[in-house]
Parts: structure tokens; sequence; C-alpha cells
């Protein structure tokens, strides 16, 4: 019958053998023979492995620290810095969605003529984040910081104003996209709606507090029927999920308006295209699939009637976005309390001359010398509305805005970029 102490020690050869080389393999065994010691052993060996794995932790913890993407000496000062104002009488701005297609061209804007501009941006992947990455690039060779976080982080929007007294907030930071919101309808609650709240409360709290331009949609028109959509027309008929966040992001505006005097300024954008635009986008996943030989899908309304959009082009857009938070006027508050009325307004800014979606391919075949693959389907019941037409008198009263670029010389310059971003590689043009 074996002892104990068998049981407990290894029992193999080897281990024996070496009990008759000499004395210091026989005071070996005799350490590790006796159950006392052994159970030290197993003591200290325990307390080596338990003090190993939460070094590990501390490291892993220290790590997630250390590799936050805000916050720090450094970070405060980039910051600073990308806030500096070069010209007399400039501001200082906070643009939201900084790495997004608007927001990009917007602060590329406001910098070139001397504004300081803070971007802060997600980078989620609606849609492919090496282009928001590569718009990053162009950010910050032209000395614009984009902060890496979401807007629902009131910590990094609070710490954001701590650092910068912003004069103004460009808020372009949304979940966007028709469609998309019948297949993912949270993240257009936690953008558009969770998101602008956090954003607002922030700004009713700076002291002082930023005047607020920010991106509405022309689909909150919805199924209005009365052309040019005007200002003035209702908009209590949203087509889509999308459109109605949209819509409630103008009354909540309105409430912190009214409530904090916060100066508000809603911008309906007219489907805005070009240089660096968004692939999620009929025009630029069109030109993807041609350049690839894939057939492209166009939907057509009731009754075979084509659908129209008012496209705009981005460069008209930008003067719209610069053009808003250079009349916006001041909010009225301070500490959260309203000292006084502060503006409420809303524009449309679009091209005013709506163009089929087949006429919008033949533009494309024509840059791209290739013939598309048409796939033409009834409309779906997505969201999607049968036409926009925009009537932009109010925004050229307030503030000049003149749409100049027409949709044959946008696409021109959007396939120019295209082709230039990526290549050939997505597909080689026939002819
Ligand atoms: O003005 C806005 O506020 C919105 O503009 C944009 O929405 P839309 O006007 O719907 O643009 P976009 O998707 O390019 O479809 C264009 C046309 O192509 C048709 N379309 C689309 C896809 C397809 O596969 N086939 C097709 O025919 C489609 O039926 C439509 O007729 C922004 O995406 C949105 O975020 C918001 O900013």
């Amino acid at each position: 019958m074996p002892s104990l102490q068998d049981e407990l020690l290894p029992s193999t050869p080897g281990k024996f053998k070496i009990d008759h080389r000499g004395p210091h393999h026989r005071h070996l065994h005799r350490c590790f023979a006796s159950t006392s010691t052994m159970f030290l052993w197993a003591l200290f060996l325990i307390a080596l492995t338990a003090s190993y794995l939460s070094f590990q932790s501390f490291i892993d913890t220290g790590n997630r620290f250390i590799t936050t993407s805000w916050g720090g000496i450094q970070w405060e000062r980039q910051v600073r810095s990308s806030a500096q104002i070069h010209r007399s009488g400039g501001m200082s701005v906070l643009v939201t969605g900084a790495a997004g297609f608007v927001g990009t061209h917007v602060s590329l804007a406001l910098k070139k003529r001397g504004d300081g501009v803070v971007g802060i941006d997600n980078f989620n992947n609606y849609y492919d984040p090496s282009l928001k990455k590569a718009r990053r690039g162009q950010l910050q060779k032209q000395g614009v910081f984009v902060v890496e976080g979401d807007i629902n982080d009131a910590r990094l929007l609070a710490k954001l104003f701590d650092v910068v007294a912003f004069t103004h907030v460009m808020h372009l930071a949304a979940q966007a996209g028709v469609r998309y919101a019948m297949e993912n309808p949270s993240s257009y609650v936690h953008s558009n709606i969770a998101g602008l709240v956090t954003l607002l409360e922030t700004c009713k709290s700076a002291d002082p507090q930023p005047a607020i331009v920010w991106a509405s949609s022309s689909s909150v028109y919805g199924l209005n029927e009365k052309v040019p959509f005007s200002e003035l027309d209702q908009t209590d008929q949203p087509a889509s999920l999308y459109a109605a966040t949209k819509k409630a992001g103008e009354e909540i505006t309105h409430t912190y308006n009214h409530i904090y005097g916060l100066s508000i300024t809603g911008l309906r954008f007219f489907t805005v295209y070009g240089p660096w635009g968004r692939p999620d986008m009929a025009y630029f996943s069109f030109t993807r699939n041609i350049l690839q030989g894939k057939p492209i899908t166009i939907y057509r309304g009731k009754n075979r009637v084509d659908l129209a959009r008012d496209f705009t082009y981005i460069d008209d857009i930008v003067k719209g976005c610069v053009g808003s938070l250079d009349t916006a006027g001041r909010s009225t508050g301070s500490g959260g309390k309203k000292r006084g009325p502060a503006p409420y307004r809303i524009f449309n800014l679009g091209n005013t001359s709506p163009v089929t979606v087949p006429t919008l391919v033949s533009i494309l075949e024509r840059h791209l010398k290739v013939k598309a693959k048409r796939n033409i389907v009834e409309m779906p019941g997505n969201g999607d509305v049968p036409f926009t037409h925009a009537n932009i008198s109010l925004a050229k009263q307030e503030f000049g805005y003149k749409p100049t670029t027409d949709l044959q010389t946008g696409l021109k310059k959007f396939v120019k970029w295209y082709l230039s971003y990526y290549g050939y590689n997505h597909g080689k043009p026939v002819n």
C-alpha cells in the first residue's frame, strides 16, 4: 500500500535515481520529501501566480487608461492649439461629426479663413471607417484636431468646454441614411435624439453658451406635396424614422432655445453630394457598381414616375453652413439660465433644381465612360419619398445663400476625386 508521502511525491524513476547520485541530490530529495515543505512550496507557487495575475490586470487597466482617446496634458494642448483663432473677429467652433462628409469640408473651410476648429467624431462603422480616417488625415494636415469620442459622452463634452470657450458649435454628428433606419432603428435614437440632448445639455450649462448650427434634413418634409418645399410648410408627415428623428431634433432644439436661451439654427440639407462623400449614398454606390460592372438598382415611384432629388453640391452646402455660423446671433443664457430671447432659425439648403435618378445615372455614365447595368424596381416602402425640391429664399435673404454648382459639374468633380482616391481598383472602366 503506498504511503501518503508516496502519493504526494512523483514516483518517477528519474527522481529516485537522483537520490543515489550524491549528497546534494540526497538533500534535495529530503527537502521535497517533507510534506510540510511541499505545502509551503505550494503556497509559494499559488502566491506567485496570484501576484502575477494581479500585476497583469494592473497593466491592462493601466493600458486602458493610457490608451483612452481623450484627456491628459498633451491632449489638452492639441485641443487648445486647434481652437486657436487666427483672424480678427474669428470664432472657435466645435464641429461634431468632423470626420464625416460635411463635417470635414466645413472644418477645412473654417480653418482656412482663420477660425479655431476642434472636431469630435466617433468613427463608427456605418460605412468604411478608413474613409473617415483619411478625411481626418486631411484635417490634421491643416491643423484641425479631431477628438475620437461620442456626443453621448457628457464627460468628454464638458471637458472640451472646460478647455476651450467655444463660441459656436457646428453639430453634424448623426446617424444618416434614410433606408438604414429600418435595419437599425436604435442607432438613430442614440445619435440623433440622445446624442443631441447630451450636446444641448452641455451647451446650455457652458459659460459663455455657444451658438448652435446643426444639420436637420430635407426628409422632414416627408410626404409634403406642395413644391418647392418651404420652411413654412407643415412637416408632420415623416416617411422614415430618420426623418422623424430629425424632426424631433427641430422640436428639441426649440425647447432649449425657449428655456435656456440657446441660439439655434437648423439646416435642412437636400441630398448633399461631392468629393469625399458618403459611400452609402446612391451617386457613390452607383459609381462603384458601374465601375465594377455590377448592376445598380434604380427605384421608381408609383405609376412609373421617376424619383427626383434636389441634389446639392458640397461647396454650396459649406457656404450655407459658414453663412449660418456668421449670422447665428448670440445665445443669451449663462449657467443654465436664460437672460432673454435668442434666435431660433431653420433654413433649407438645397439647389432648387431637382433631377431624376435615371438622369443622375446618365450623367455618371458619361463621366465614367461606362454603361450602367440598370435594374429598375418599384420603390419599396422603405422610407423613401418621391421627390424633394427646396425653396431657398429664406437662406438667400438671411445670408445671401446662392448655390452655383449644377449636378453635371458637381458629379464631374466627384468622379475625378473618386478615381484619384480609389483608382480603378474598384473596377475596370470599359472603353
Ligand atoms: O436630403 C436629405 O436629408 C437626405 O439625403 C440623402 O437621402 P436620399 O435623398 O435618400 O439620398 P440617396 O440615398 O443618395 O438616394 C437618392 C435617390 O436615389 C434613390 N436610390 C437610392 C439607392 C438605390 O439603390 N437606388 C435608388 O434608386 C433613392 O430612392 C433616392 O431617390 C441622405 O442619404 C440622407 O442622409 C439625408 O441627408
